[in-house]
């Protein structure tokens, strides 16, 4: 694929050694002219109503964009301006302090510091605290932070936790009934003790240089569904048809986006799509991403009623646990989920 415009790469990106396995790695970070879309938008109360325009709405987006935004969600102004606040809080404690949360390396949770790439891994100008969404795991992590205990941010968390969870229990029982399949069938393994499930708070600095520079790499999320919150910094690009599209931010509504492991539950009819952050501002950006998934020894494979004779599983069943650990041979900047590793190769008879 040829880059559009003028091609910078960030200051701290590595060369490229594997461009012609992943091109749109190596185009620029400006989106395709640089133009912002938006996301197609679902109302939640109308899906609660089990309205079918909605619904039937619901599906194209999740089919066309793998992406969408939620308005009419319930979750308060307050709820949402509070938890901004806590992760700040957290962001802005000394940095000796936010590493006694560092995570295990290979983890999930745990606090991730900014990186440059120098160590060999992907650059990343965010930080993130990766707060398990199991409720003792997720003490465990908090009381690193504050010894003392910190009741606000404890209570405050897991408000948002349970109203966003809810948000997408709802999404994926629509997801499910659009497709025709028992509206439980994306939610029996969910849990939260799912070595992916997660409430990523991510922080990326203001930046100080004139140019765009790469905040989060491209990558898909490996769980079943992400719900996105982020303050009024934009920065988000999806990679739709092999080019990079900006995402307008609505006020108060929440980004939805696939996961592989849906993709594959779904038998490819909702696509887990690529997607980067590109900070360009003077002002910090803040993200907040909660994903579901299901328990680490869950099979993950079609829904048996996707799987036809025209149609045979295009995937070899795994688990959440060998997806995770798959995960971690995907090469540096490979910017593409590692589903191709599961997928069966049609061979020619
Ligand atoms: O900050 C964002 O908008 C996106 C972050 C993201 O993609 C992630 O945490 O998986
Ligand atoms: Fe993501």
């Amino acid at each position: 694929m040829a880059s559009t415009g003028p091609a910078p790469l960030p200051q701290d990106t590595p060369a490229p050694s594997n461009q012609h396995q992943y091109p749109h790695m190596h185009s620029s970070l400006f989106a395709q002219d640089d133009q912002q879309v938006e996301l197609p938008l679902i109302d939640l109360q109308l899906l609660c109503q089990e309205d079918e325009a909605e619904i039937h709405k619901l599906l194209i987006a999740a089919k066309e964009w793998g992406f969408l935004q939620v308005a009419n969600h319930g979750v308060s102004r307050k709820l949402r301006s509070e938890i901004e606040e806590q992760a700040y809080h957290a962001f802005t404690l000394p940095a000796e302090t936010k590493a006694r949360a560092e995570a295990a390396p290979g983890s999930a949770h745990g606090y991730l510091p900014k990186s440059s790439g120098a160590d060999g891994n992907r650059p990343r100008l965010s930080e993130a605290f990766r707060l398990p969404l199991n409720p003792e795991k997720r003490a465990d992590m908090i009381i690193k932070l504050w010894p003392e205990g910190n009741d606000t941010f404890s209570s405050v968390v897991e408000e948002y936790i349970a109203a966003v969870e809810s948000i997408l229990l709802q999404l994926l029982r629509s997801l499910a009934s659009g497709l025709g399949l028992d509206p439980l069938q994306f939610t029996h393994d969910l849990s939260k003790d799912g070595n992916t499930a997660v409430l990523r708070m991510n922080f990326y600095s203001a930046s100080s240089q004139p140019l765009p520079t790469l905040g989060f790499p491209a990558h898909s999320d490996p769980q079943i569904l992400a719900i996105l919150h982020q303050n009024s910094v934009d920065g988000l690009q999806i990679l739709k048809d092999d080019k990079w599209i900006a995402v307008k931010p609505r006020p108060g509504s929440f980004v939805v986006n696939v996961g592989d492991t849906l993709q594959v539950m779904s038998h490819d009819m909702y696509p887990s799509v690529v997607h980067r952050v590109v900070m360009n501002s003077d002002h910090f950006r803040s993200s907040l991403v909660l994903a579901v998934a299901p328990h680490p020894q869950a099979i993950v494979r079609p829904a048996p009623q996707l799987v036809t004779e025209q149609r045979p599983s295009q995937y070899v069943p795994f688990t959440v646990e060998e997806y995770y650990s798959s995960m971690k041979s995907l090469p540096i900047n490979a910017g593409k989920s590692n589903l191709d590793k599961f997928r069966i190769i049609p061979t020619l008879a």
